[in-house]
Order: structure tokens, then C-alpha cells, then sequence
């Protein structure tokens, strides 16, 4: 593996059944990039990452992480490679029964016995890196929407991980916040020496942190480079995608084995 990448995903084939999600994907993230996912919905981008954690194994190819092949690790090993992994995923939320100060300490904790006055130390430094050292001893319902994605990401890096994965970090999150969790993926990247695989439907925001982008489609990439470049893609299906609009080659249904008619069970007469 190049040395400049800490993950390079080459010739990568996952399929669910019959269903091919992933048909042949090359990816790289260099070294302390920001390396945006994006595509229509259904692309493959969850499991893209959950491949890249090695919680998913593709059928062919390679997922290459800090030079280790995921696929060839041992648990042990793939369990060692986790813990420098950060990961902020739509379903990653707060333990309710934890203070926002507990939630980040939760991994530190889970993982290391530090005495008290260094957990507290390292908790705090990464609660005051997103703003919330004042909100330490809040509970998750005393915290608004984005303070609560601030806090979780605050515990997605308190290990200080090499990668960090995020899956539509920004959803349901009003436009200032959106804003404020852009910028901070960029700033803890670039401050914890990470590198960051962004997946994201949030265009403007995106670009305007990434380094790089792939846009996936019909399993495949369609479209990569700066976000310059994937502007002026001349992909029809990258540029669906960019303009959000409904109309284009991005198909609407999921593919069916049978017709329409036969489910209805009507008679079809050529
Ligand atoms: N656990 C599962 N079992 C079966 N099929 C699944 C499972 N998870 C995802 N899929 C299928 O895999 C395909 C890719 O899903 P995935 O979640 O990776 O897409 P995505 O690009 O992240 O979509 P979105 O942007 O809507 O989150 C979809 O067709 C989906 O139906």
C-alpha cells in the first residue's frame, strides 16, 4: 500500500444475495484527508463504511486499513484495528442514563483503567474541543439536538483514533448546527493528525470540508475528485445527485425480480 493512504479499497464486490450493492469499488483516503461518500440513497454508502470497519466482509477485493487487509485479520486483531477507529453513525446515540461527561468517558473507560484525574483530564479536553465543557454534568435530555451530535462526537474521538467514519453526521440537525459539526470534523481531523471518510447528502456542507469526494451509483463510482471537479462532472447521474433533483438517470424503483403485472398476477399477452 502506498504509504500517503491509510485506507485504499481496491476492486470491492458486496452483494446481499442477488442484490450487488458493491460492484468493483476502488476508494483511497490519504493521510489527514477528508474524504467525502456521496450518492443517491440505497448506493452502498452505509455499507461501504461498515466494510471499512470490517463489520461487513465484501465477497471480492480488497479493503486495505493503515496497511492491514481487514478481511485477513483476526478478531483480535480487527478488534485492535477498531480501536483506532472513530465512528459517528446515524444511530449512534447517547447512552440516556449518562451525563454528557460519562458518554464521552464511556470508551476511555470500556477500554483502558486510567486514573480518575486523567480520564477527567482527556474527557474535558475533548468536551471543550467541541464547545461543551460547560454542559459536562447535562443529561442527554437537557442537551438540544446539536449539542448532543457534538457530545457524541466528542466520544467518536476521544481515543484519538487514525480514521474516523461518519454516516450523514448532519441529519436532522438545524442549519447552524449542521454548519458548527462541518466544521468541526474538519477541525478535529486536522488537530488529532486523522484522516475522516465523510458520508453525506448535504452537498454545500460537504464540499466546503472535503478534501476529496467519490459519488457512488449503480454500485460502481460514477464520478471522483475535488469538489471543483465533481461540480463540473460531466456524469448525468453525478449531477442528479448534486442538484437534488428527482428527475434523471438515478433509477426510482429497486430492482425486482418479477414485473409488476406478475405480482398482480395479470395475464400479460405479447
Ligand atoms: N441489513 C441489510 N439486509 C439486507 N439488505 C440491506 C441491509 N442493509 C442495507 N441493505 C441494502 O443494501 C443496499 C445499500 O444500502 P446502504 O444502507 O449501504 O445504502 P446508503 O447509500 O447508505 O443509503 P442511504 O443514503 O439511504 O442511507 C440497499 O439496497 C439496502 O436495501
Amino acid at each position: 500500500m502506498a504509504e500517503e493512504n491509510l485506507v485504499e479499497i481496491r476492486g470491492l464486490h458486496f452483494a446481499r444475495g442477488e442484490h450487488v450493492v458493491l460492484d468493483g469499488i476502488d476508494l483511497h483516503v490519504p493521510r489527514g484527508a477528508v474524504v467525502a461518500v456521496m450518492g443517491a440513497s440505497g448506493g452502498g454508502k452505509t455499507t461501504l463504511l461498515n466494510l471499512v470497519a470490517g463489520s461487513l466482509q465484501g465477497q471480492r477485493g480488497q479493503v486495505l486499513v493503515a496497511g492491514k487487509d481487514t478481511t485477513s485479520l483476526t478478531r483480535a486483531e480487527l478488534y485492535r484495528l477498531r480501536q483506532q477507529m472513530g465512528m459517528l453513525f446515524q444511530h449512534s446515540a447517547l447512552f440516556t442514563d449518562l451525563s454528557a461527561f460519562e458518554n464521552v468517558a464511556f470508551p476511555l473507560r470500556r477500554h483502558f483503567r486510567l486514573p480518575e484525574s486523567l480520564l477527567q483530564k482527556l474527557v474535558l479536553m475533548k468536551l471543550e474541543a467541541v464547545g461543551l465543557r460547560g454542559a459536562a454534568q447535562l443529561m442527554p435530555a437537557e442537551l438540544s439536538g446539536g449539542m448532543a451530535r457534538r457530545v457524541a462526537l466528542a466520544r467518536a474521538v476521544i481515543m484519538d483514533p487514525l480514521l474516523i467514519l461518519y454516516d450523514e453526521p448532519f441529519t436532522g440537525l438545524d442549519p447552524i448546527s449542521v454548519g458548527i459539526i462541518a466544521s468541526l470534523i474538519r477541525r478535529l481531523n486536522d488537530a488529532l493528525g486523522a484522516s475522516s471518510i465523510l458520508v453525506s447528502h448535504d452537498v454545500k456542507e460537504t464540499f466546503a470540508i472535503a478534501d476529496y469526494g467519490y459519488i457512488l451509483g449503480g454500485g460502481k463510482v460514477i464520478a471522483e475528485g475535488s469538489p471543483d471537479a465533481l461540480r463540473s462532472s460531466k456524469s448525468p447521474m453525478a449531477q442528479q445527485f448534486l442538484q437534488g433533483s428527482p428527475e434523471g438517470p438515478v433509477p426510482f424503483h429497486y430492482p425486482a425480480a418479477t414485473t409488476f403485472a406478475q405480482d398482480l398476477g395479470l395475464q400479460v399477452n405479447k
